[in-house]
C-alpha cells in the first residue's frame, strides 16, 4: 500500500522545456515541417520523458504477467485454462509468438506468473514467481479478488519496473491469461460507460452464442459489483485480473521512474487506461503501438486520447504488436539525432 501511494506521488508530467526543444530541433531539419507524423511526435515525446533531446532505446525490457480468471468457468472463452500455463512456458523457451519476436528484435523477455492457477512447473532465470493467488474467483458471482489483493498485484508491477529501471531505457508489456478480454472487457466497460456491443468481442476465437453470453456474463457482472460507482483500483478487484492489475503497476512505475512504457493490444491498454485513471500524468509515459482486432481497442485508444501506429491485424496479446514497435522507436530517436538543418545540407552538396 505505501509503495502504491509513494509512486502515485511521484509521478510528474513531461519536462515542457526538452519538448519545446526537439520540436525546434525538428522543425529545423530538411524537411517539411511535421512530414515525420508520428516519428517527430515519439521523438518530441521521449525528450520530454528524460528531459534530454537526444536518446537512445538501445536497451529494452519486454515484461509479460500471466495469471487465471475465474470467469471461464462461465464458458467465455474457447480456450481451455491450461493454455495460460502452457504459452507462458512456451515464451520462455522462445517458441511461442513473442519469445521469437524478441530474440529476433533484441529485447530482453521477463515473464512474472501473477496469478497462473498451479503455475510453471520448471526453473528459468527470467521467470519471476510473483504469485498473488492461483486466479482469481469467477467473477460473475464475486469479485475476481479484493481491494488488497489488487493492489498487492499493482505493487509487483511497480517494483519489477523500478529494480529493473537502471537498466534500461525503455520497457513494453504483455499478458498471457484465458478469459483475460472478457475481464478486460468488463473494466473497459466500467471505466468509460461506452455501448457494450463496441467493447467486447471474440477474444481467442468465440463462437456467435459464445459471444452473446459473453456480454451477458459481462454486463450482469458490472451491474452486481455497481462498477459505475467505484474507483479504478476496485474496479480492477472485481472484474478485472491479476494480469491487468500487474500491468496497470508497470504503468504507473514506468511514469514514476520517467522510462516510456510501451502499450501493446486490448488487454495491455485496458491496463493503460487504468493506471491513466488512477494517476492521469501516467498517460504521457505510454506510447500506444498497435491496434488490435479485438474491437474494443477503438474504444479504448480514443478514450486514451492515444494513436497505434501500426495496423498489423494483429490480436494475439502477448506484447507482440509493442515489440514490433522497438525499431520504429529507434528510428524516431535517430531521426532528431542525425538529421542536418538545410544550410548544413547546402554546404555538404550544393
Ligand atoms: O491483446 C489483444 O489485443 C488480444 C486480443 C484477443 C486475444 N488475446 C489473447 O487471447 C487470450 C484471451 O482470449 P480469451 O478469448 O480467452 O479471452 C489472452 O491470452 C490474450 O493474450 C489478446
Ligand atoms: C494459442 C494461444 C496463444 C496465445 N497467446 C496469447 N494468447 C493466446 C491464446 C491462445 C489460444
Amino acid at each position: 500500500m505505501k509503495l502504491f501511494e509513494e509512486t502515485l506521488r511521484s509521478i510528474g508530467g513531461l519536462d515542457k522545456d526538452a519538448v519545446k526543444r526537439a520540436q525546434a530541433r525538428l522543425d529545423s531539419r530538411m524537411k517539411p515541417k511535421g512530414s515525420l507524423g508520428k516519428l517527430e511526435r515519439i521523438a518530441v515525446q521521449f525528450a520530454g520523458i528524460t528531459g534530454k533531446v537526444f536518446n537512445k532505446a538501445d536497451r529494452r525490457c519486454h515484461i509479460v504477467a500471466s495469471a487465471d480468471n475465474g470467469v471461464i468457468e462461465e464458458g467465455v472463452s474457447s480456450c481451455p485454462l491450461e493454455f495460460t500455463e502452457i504459452v507462458s512456458e512456451a515464451m520462455l523457451n522462445e517458441i511461442a509468438a513473442i519469445g521469437i519476436l524478441c530474440k529476433s528484435i533484441g529485447v530482453d523477455f521477463k515473464l512474472i506468473d501473477i496469478g497462473i492457477k498451479g503455475g510453471i512447473k520448471r526453473d528459468y532465470p527470467n521467470l519471476h514467481i510473483e504469485k498473488v493467488k492461483n486466479g482469481t474467483a469467477n467473477l460473475r458471482n464475486e469479485p475476481a479478488m479484493t481491494r488488497e489483493e489488487c493492489i498487492e498485484a499493482i505493487e509487483t508491477g511497480i517494483r519489477t519496473i523500478n529494480n529493473l529501471k537502471d537498466n534500461y531505457d525503455i520497457f513494453s508489456n504483455g499478458e498471457m491469461g484465458i478469459a483475460n478480454t472478457t475481464t478486460s472487457s468488463a473494466v473497459l466497460y466500467a471505466l468509460t460507460g461506452e455501448d457494450i456491443e463496441l467493447i467486447v468481442g471474440r477474444g481467442g476465437g468465440l463462437s456467435d452464442e459464445g459471444l452473446l453470453k459473453k456480454k451477458r456474463v459481462i454486463k450482469e457482472a458490472c451491474e452486481l459489483h455497481k462498477v459505475m460507482e467505484i474507483d479504478p483500483v476496485d474496479v480492477v478487484a472485481k472484474v478485472g485480473g491479476l494480469d491487468i492489475a500487474c500491468m496497470t503497476g508497470m504503468y504507473l512505475g514506468a511514469a514514476a521512474a520517467k522510462k516510456p512504457m510501451l502499450v501493446d493490444g486490448f488487454i495491455s491498454g485496458v491496463a493503460a487506461l487504468a493506471a491513466s485513471k488512477i494517476a492521469p500524468l501516467s498517460r504521457d509515459y505510454m506510447i500506444a503501438t498497435h491496434k488490435s482486432e479485438e474491437p474494443g481497442m477503438k474504444v479504448l485508444l480514443d478514450s486514451l486520447e492515444l494513436d497505434a501506429m501500426l495496423h498489423m491485424d494483429m490480436r494475439l496479446g502477448e506484447g507482440t504488436g509493442a515489440v514490433l514497435a522497438y525499431p520504429v522507436i529507434t528510428g524516431a530517436l535517430e531521426i532528431i539525432k542525425k538529421m542536418k538543418k538545410v544550410d548544413e545540407v547546402y554546404e555538404l552538396f550544393a
